[in-house]
């Protein structure tokens, strides 16, 4: 849809854009669709895509439908439903996805423009129904040259086409799989779509459906979608995860949940959108035109996979059961989950179990031909180790060290399947011995450091493990690459690297969408301060509705630990050098004399906040003079500082008669209107201020807000060191549900 650049109707666009892979293809349907309620639409556009060959005979498609808000890329929200032994295997599929009629990811619908006006449709957008969309689907697939299609596969909305393709085109279909879905949409259900529908209408800026794309009524769509999430989780599902929990003072966390899942549609979806497909579900009866209810469910002739629940309060397990029971060649699989609804794209590893089963294919085959222990195919969490540093090396002792009663305590077993350093990696799908793993490692080929062109291989072999996590402790540049092929693969990510936090602002987004658009977690929270809930803080605060102002930090353990021992009298290349021996700065310490680590802090922290600001816009002052840190060994290192040595001296002293003391601290100010100004460099504290008080590796950050507005909040502790950023890593991936369960 033309839109003016630049407009708040141009960046709805591109927020929904984003939600389109480039492979996306669109194709035009030779002629006007007759709609089932009358009308025509003159031009459509379905955008697809496919994965695998069409055989010769075009005999082997397989045909994917997505629910309300999904789009054609089904590997971004179905992730783990691709690969040898899973429900898709593109060696042998020809699969099909495309964007339903009346959606917004790149197939005409609401925000295309009217042939007719050259405005785009909106709220006048003509009625649809299931059977339109599932018809535009059929031209695609014929266009695409399919002769028969092995199965359609759908859930919930895209359940309710998989009953269409089987009772519309029965001799092209030889099976489908039904999840989570309903023969017809029941009352409860209208009634529900109706409520979200008048949260939009309700809006003023909705306007009849005529209103501006400009000025959308957001609000309303928030709403809409608050209470649909209600409706695709379950009562216990939000009792264990948000309870009675305040997020702030005024804010319950669930609150705080279901206004950021509001927002997160809002920038990918679009209003009438939303109310022409949740009116096309309300129409969704299979009788329609068709006769007795039972007897057109019994007219299905194709085997078929019911998938229902259990907990699901939305299309009720009685429905699924129904189907199950009319259906004659049908079998009922019942997914016990607490997730309700949802559970469908958050379970993927057993949906695909049960529909790989279906097909008559062996269940998910664990290479290299091990059996997972059942326990650990539930409760599982299957970590790749990048980096065998300090962090590292800490981090794999405090697993080997507390294995059991960390099993005990979380019910999750960890297992290392794979460590990984810059000159190879040892991988073992069944574990890595913990007590040897030095020796393997060494052992194991010269493959290179992983990076963007070595990962794949390990990637996709973790990939095929039961809740699969790659564990960054590495400090080297380019991961960003790495962690998307990880999120692109249905890997989770735990990292204590700044580097991949600090690249480019457009790189950062993109990467921030590949893990949304892949639904997966990517904790971080140890890039700054280590196991200090420096991050985590900062977000709460964020999500929590409160307006950050100020944010005062010692972010530098080293640059901390200098200071202490230079107020001591220790000179400034004796301390440099203890601090290197004690594992405090960097692999190259000049990045902490330099002030570039405190930047990346500094940066990560600011980007928190929302500024969309780049390295090189923090104002940096360093430690030293920039002439002494010219690259070189580090002991031209010292050398250089040893000549500053009587200067830095000097200066401490200096301060000291002045009653203050010199710290190095970095300073993020938020304007009113918004505007960002990070700032690291050393200062001169008064000795009674809180940051004079700090002493070695000690970080402190002081936040100061709109309701932390006369007393900061302030987080401080040691925040540099192996063991405690292992600690920070341990507790990160303890936030990741476990198990094959989980996706
Ligand atoms: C009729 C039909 O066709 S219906 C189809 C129904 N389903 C849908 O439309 C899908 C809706 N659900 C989703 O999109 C979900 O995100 C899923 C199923 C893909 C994944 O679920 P989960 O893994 O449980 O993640 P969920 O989205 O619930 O929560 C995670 C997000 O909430 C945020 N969050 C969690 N708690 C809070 C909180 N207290 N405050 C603010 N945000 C919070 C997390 O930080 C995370 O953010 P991120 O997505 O930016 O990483
Ligand atoms: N070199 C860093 C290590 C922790 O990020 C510091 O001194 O703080």
């Amino acid at each position: 849809m033309a839109t003016e650049p630049g407009s708040a109707a141009a960046a709805a666009a591109a927020g929904r854009a984003a939600f389109v892979a480039p492979e996306t293809r669109t194709f035009v349907l030779p002629g006007p669709l007759a709609l089932e309620l009358g009308g025509r639409l003159a031009e459509v556009q379905v955008a697809y895509r496919t994965w695998g060959t069409l055989d010769r005979d075009g005999g082997n498609a397989v045909v994917c439908c997505h629910a309300l808000t999904g789009s054609a890329d089904a590997d971004r929200w179905w992730t783990r439903m691709f690969g040898p032994g899973r429900a898709f295997d593109p060696e042998k599929d020809f699969i099909v996805c495309s964007n339903i009629l009346g959606s917004c990811y790149g197939t005409t619908g609401p925000t295309s423009l009217d042939p007719a006006t050259g405005t785009p449709y909106l709220g006048t957008f003509p009625a649809i129904t299931i059977r339109d969309m599932v018809r535009a689907q059929h031209a695609l697939v014929t266009a695409l040259g399919v002769r028969r299609v092995r199965m359609v596969i759908g859930g919930s909305l895209g359940g309710m086409q998989v009953l269409e393709w089987a009772l519309l085109y029965p001799d092209l279909v030889d099976s489908v799989v039904f999840i989570a879905s309903t023969a017809r949409h029941s009352a409860w259900c209208i009634g529900l779509s109706e409520a979200q529908r008048q949260a939009i209408y309700a809006d003023p800026r909705w306007m009849d459906g005529r209103y501006d794309p400009d000025d959308p009524p957001s609000a309303g769509l928030a709403a809409a979608r608050m209470m649909a999430m209600l409706s695709y989780r379950s009562q216990p599902s939000f009792e264990e995860r948000f309870g009675r929990r305040p997020q702030t003072e005024d804010l319950f966390s669930v609150e705080s949940y279901l206004r950021y899942q509001g927002q997160q549609l809002v920038e990918r979806f679009d209003p009438a959108t939303y109310v022409t497909l949740t009116r096309a579900m309300d129409t969704h009866d299979v009788s329609r035109g068709r006769g007795d209810f039972d007897d057109v469910l019994r007219s299905i002739r194709q085997p078929t996979l019911v998938v229902s629940i259990d907990s699901d309060v939305l299309y009720w397990p009685w429905e699924q059961r129904e189907v199950a029971r009319l259906v004659p060649n049908a079998r009922l699989d019942v997914l016990d989950s607490p997730d309700g609804h949802d559970a469908f794209l958050i379970a993927v590893d057993r949906v695909s179990d049960m529909v790989a089963d279906f097909r008559g294919r062996p269940v998910a085959p664990v290479p290299p031909s091990r059996v997972v222990e059942k326990a650990f195919a539930e409760r599982g969490v299957s970590l790749l180790v990048l980096g065998k540093g300090k962090v590292g090396r800490e981090l794999l002792e405090q697993i080997r060290v507390q294995r059991r009663e960390l099993e005990r305590d979380y019910d999750v077993l960890l297992r290392v399947v794979g460590v990984a350093d810059t000159r190879g990696a040892v991988v073992e799908d069944t574990g890595v011995d913990l007590g040897r793993w030095e020796a393997l490692l060494a052992a194991a080929p010269a493959t290179g450091p992983v990076d963007a062109r070595t990962a794949p291989a390990l990637l996709d072999r973790l990939a095929r493990l039961p809740r699969p996590v790659l564990v960054d402790l590495t400090a080297a540049d380019g991961m960003e690459e790495v962690y998307e092929q990880a999120f692109r693969r249905g890997i989770d990510v735990v990292s204590s690297n700044k580097r991949p936090l600090a690249v480019a602002p457009r790189r950062e987004d993109l990467l921030r969408q590949a893990r949304r658009q892949h639904h997966r977690h990517w904790h971080y929270d140890t890039a700054v301060g280590a196991s200090l809930p420096v991050i985590g803080t900062l977000r709460r605060l964020v999500r929590g509705g409160d307006r950050v102002r100020r944010v005062e930090g010692s972010l530098s353990g080293t640059l901390g630990y200098l200071c202490t021992e230079l107020s001591r009298g220790v000179p400034l290349s004796l301390a440099t050098r203890w601090a290197m021996g004690l594992g405090y700065c960097e692999a190259d310490a000049r990045d902490d004399l330099s002030g570039l680590d405190s930047a990346r802090k500094a940066l990560i922290l600011a980007r928190e906040i929302g500024a969309t600001l780049a390295l090189e816009d923090v104002v940096v002052e360093p430690f030293v003079p920039a002439a002494l840190l010219a690259p070189g060994t580090p002991e031209a290192l010292i050398a250089g500082l040893r000549t500053h040595d009587e200067a830095m001296a000097a200066r401490v002293d200096g301060l000291r008669r002045e009653g203050k003391v010199l710290r190095y601290l970095a300073r993020i100010a938020v304007a009113d209107g918004g505007a960002v100004e990070v700032r690291v460099g050393p200062e001169a504290v008064d000795a009674l201020a809180p940051a004079a008080r700090l002493s070695g590796v000690e970080a402190y950050v002081a936040f100061t807000t709109s309701r932390h507005a006369d007393r900061p909040l302030v987080v401080q502790g040691a925040g540099v060191g192996g063991a405690n950023t292992a600690g920070g890593v341990l507790a990160e991936i303890f936030r990741i549900p476990a198990g094959r369960g989980a996706r």
